[in-house]
């Protein structure tokens, strides 16, 4: 469960160049709910993945994750709660390291102090296991280095290492968006099947209205720092992206001009 009342973040305070990124942000995510998150350039999306990951303190406001106030803990302290992927395929994983040696990392994200990242025998069989279920073949490559794998190869794997370790919360930032669309299709389909294997809390931040309203239960909208759409159960079920931006025109009161948002 996520529960963000109110969240503020400014950049730059006091300057020429003050950008009040979140202006209010308030949004309820119950458990196991797997959330699309929309907006166009510059909403605020990102900076409220980064608020929920620690990445950002907010200036005002105060963040829950499963009932536990976090608003003052580190990345770091969160790390066992928050598991994200990102945009760049580089981002997450270490492209020097080999695939089972990133496993390995992942699987000591949130242990505490002394967690060894050596890969043992019994280790190595939990990877090949969990790698064999992406049906790629790099359950035959876990000594590759990560660094040979293409960008969607390397995302199926992050979303591996991020599902590895229980944790209560996971942030899709815009991770199928750097990839081609069949295998943006192919990562999209890998990640329903895992946060339903999980029933995962999951929010996934998307530029593309289609996949904002065939991926998960619910869809919110961002504006100018705060949600000013938010869909779900039959409403959601019967809309089509054209009424996704018409909505979303209507609550702005003017033309929709990001053209990523309109052609996706
Ligand atoms: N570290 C920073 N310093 C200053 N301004 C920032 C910083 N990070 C984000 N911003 C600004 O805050 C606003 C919100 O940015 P954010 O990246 O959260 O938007 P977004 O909705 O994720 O956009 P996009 O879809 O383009 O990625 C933008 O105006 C952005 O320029």
């Amino acid at each position: 469960m996520i529960e963000a009342k109110d969240i503020q973040v400014v950049f730059n305070p006091g300057s020429a160049i003050e950008n009040k990124a979140l202006r209010g942000m308030n949004l309820q995510i119950p458990e196991s709910q797997f959330v699309t998150v929309i907006g166009s350039n510059g909403a605020g999306k990102s900076t409220f993945l980064n608020v929920l990951a620690g990445e950002i303190k907010a200036d005002a406001g105060s963040v829950k994750i499963d009932e536990q106030d976090v608003t003052n803990w580190s990345t770091a302290q969160r790390s066992g709660l928050v598991a994200r992927v990102f945009q760049d395929p580089m981002a997450g994983t270490c492209e020097s390291l080999t695939i089972e040696e990133n496993l390995a990392l992942a699987s000591g994200r949130g242990q505490k102090r002394g967690f060894s990242h050596a890969v043992t025998a019994e280790r190595r069989e939990l990877f090949r296991e969990k790698i064999s279920v992406l049906g790629l073949g790099l359950e035959n490559r876990l000594e590759d280095k990560m660094g040979l794998l293409s960008g969607g190869q390397r995302q199926a794997v992050s979303l591996v290492m991020a599902t590895l370790n229980p944790m209560k919360i996971l942030l899709l930032d815009e991770h199928t968006a750097a990839l081609d669309p069949k295998t943006a299709a192919f990562v999209l389909e890998l990640t329903e099947k895992l946060v339903n294997e999980g029933q995962l809390t999951t929010m996934m931040v998307t530029h593309s209205m289609r996949q904002a309203l065939d991926h998960g239960q619910r869809t919110v909208m961002l504006h100018e720092g705060r949600v000013v759409l938010d869909v779900e159960g039959d409403q959601r079920k019967n809309m089509k992206v054209e009424d996704l931006l018409h909505m979303f025109e209507k609550v702005r009161g003017e033309e929709i001009d990001d053209d990523k948002l309109l052609l996706s």
